[in-house]
């Protein structure tokens, strides 16, 4: 296994097209959805990689038959109607805050017992406003170290158990429990209300949840706002649906034709795209990027970069991207507001701080954001926490300077297993996705 990956700057502007592969988010939502669903659903454009590995070895422990095809990036699932088919079964999530989180409230549909935990960083992850909000509607659930209120997780509901009502649940630090608890709703026995406390950090994935559930039949009322949720019970119906190229992962390209002053298309993203992240491409064009909008792809053309001075909490998966291009504008650039970056696969907002120094740039921590001045990088070995988006966003740098090398490159396969290559191949202009082989089209195509 290769243990760094030395960039190579690029001649020119990056100029191509490229399709990412499935979206996570989208991914771990359908199979979750689908698993509940009467009937078989296909998924299609599905992606293949650690957090959606985990999700479906979970689901086959919890009884639920998949049939999938990495190479065609296609799953078949058949849905148990909102009952658990296992009635035990230990899960092990690695480091995917959607699948410990998504399933923690599946297994809760369940009689138990079930165990979820994860690796080191998972088990500092936080967990508690999910396991409360499930407790209050009926549910059996702890988390291991009372103190913590991290995985490991234990669901152990009573055969006569009933789940249903209203309840409150937090949102300022993920997204992620409401999402769950969303997609879990439509089976349990009663209605159920949900209320937002406080602030809702990421809101797009819970719009994103709610579009969703509707495109497999489920109907959710909810004011504008988003601050509170009606669930009636009801069925999921199976579907064939087509997952989306993941968004998150399309910001480096964009990126690339950002620092590069090139002009890279992505395919199969457009303006009304389930996924907030899309709108990565916006923040570029504050920038002083050139952007393109059209039905189905979208297109950033580089252009003499400006600082900015953007709150990203709805679109903070890429806030590290931004961070990397910021290097390479006139004026610096704050990014403010995504407190909740620091309970991710590591403290987002330390490491980039931490990395842009060790490669000479100057960067300033806030509790809930940073600020990055612009600079030439110098060599360095950058760290990357077993972070996927560490790894992915900090390429850049190396884009346009000699030397830098990011360690632990195959920590993308947590969403983005081929992203180096993909990248490669998009900055030589040496890959040229054959639109015919469906293993490519659905898993990436550059050109
Ligand atoms: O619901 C989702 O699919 C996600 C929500 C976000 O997390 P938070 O809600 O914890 O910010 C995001 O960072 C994560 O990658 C995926
Ligand atoms: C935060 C992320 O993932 P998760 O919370 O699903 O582990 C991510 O992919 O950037």
């Amino acid at each position: 296994m290769i243990e760094s990956r030395l960039i190579t700057p690029t001649n020119g502007p990056v100029s191509g097209t490229i399709r990412p592969p499935g979206s996570k988010s989208i991914t771990n939502r359908a199979l979750i959805i689908a698993a509940m669903a009467n009937g078989t659903s296909s998924l299609t454009g599905v992606l293949f990689s650690k957090d959606t590995e985990v999700m479906l070895e979970s689901l086959h422990r919890l009884g639920i038959a998949v049939q999938h095809d990495s190479a065609a990036g296609t799953c078949r699932v058949e849905g148990c109607g909102g009952t658990i088919p296992a009635e035990k079964a230990e899960l092990w999530l690695e480091n995917s805050g959607t699948s410990i989180r998504f399933l923690t409230s599946l297994c809760a549909l369940g009689r138990g017992p079930y165990e979820l935990d994860g690796v080191e960083r998972m088990r500092e992850r936080p967990i508690g406003d999910l396991v409360s909000a499930l407790n209050a509607l009926g549910a059996n659930v702890q988390c291991r170290d009372q103190s913590t209120q991290c995985p490991p997780v234990i669901v152990d509901s009573a055969s006569d158990n009933r789940l249903g009502g209203a309840v409150d649940i937090a949102g300022n630090l993920s997204s992620q429990f409401l999402s769950s608890l969303l997609m879990m709703a439509p089976a349990a026995d009663a209605p159920v209300t949900l209320n937002v406390e406080g602030e809702l950090v990421s809101k797009p994935y819970v719009t994103m949840t709610i579009q969703m559930m509707k495109a497999f039949g489920v109907t959710v009322s909810h004011p504008d706002d988003l601050s509170s949720f009606q669930i009636p019970p009801q069925k999921y119906v199976a579907q064939q649906y087509d997952i989306e190229p993941d968004a998150s992962a399309a910001s480096y390209f964009l990126g690339a034709a950002a620092v590069t002053g090139g002009r890279v298309t992505v395919d199969g993203l457009s303006k009304n795209a389930l996924q907030g992240d899309v709108e990565f491409a916006t923040a570029l064009e504050r920038m002083g990027c050139e952007v393109t909008w059209n039905a189905s792809s979208v297109t950033v053309t580089g252009k003499p970069l400006c600082g900015v001075d953007i709150d990203m909490n709805a679109i903070s998966d890429t806030a590290q991207t931004l961070a990397t291009v910021a290097c390479f504008a006139d004026s610096p650039t704050t990014i403010r507001n995504v407190g909740h970056m620091r309970h991710k696969e590591t403290d987002r907002i330390a490491a980039v701080v931490t990395e842009l120094r060790r490669a000479g740039i100057q960067a300033e921590e806030f509790d809930d954001g940073l600020k990055i001045f612009p600079g030439v990088p110098q060599p360095a070995e950058i760290h990357t926490y077993d972070d996927h988006r560490m790894a992915m966003s900090f390429s850049l740098l190396g884009l346009r300077a000699k030397g830098i090398c990011i360690l632990d490159p195959g920590c993308t396969s947590k969403t983005y297993p081929n992203y180096f290559d993909d990248l490669q191949q998009l900055c030589d202009g040496t890959l040229s996705g054959d639109s015919s082989d469906q293993a490519a089209a659905s898993q990436r195509s550059v050109s």
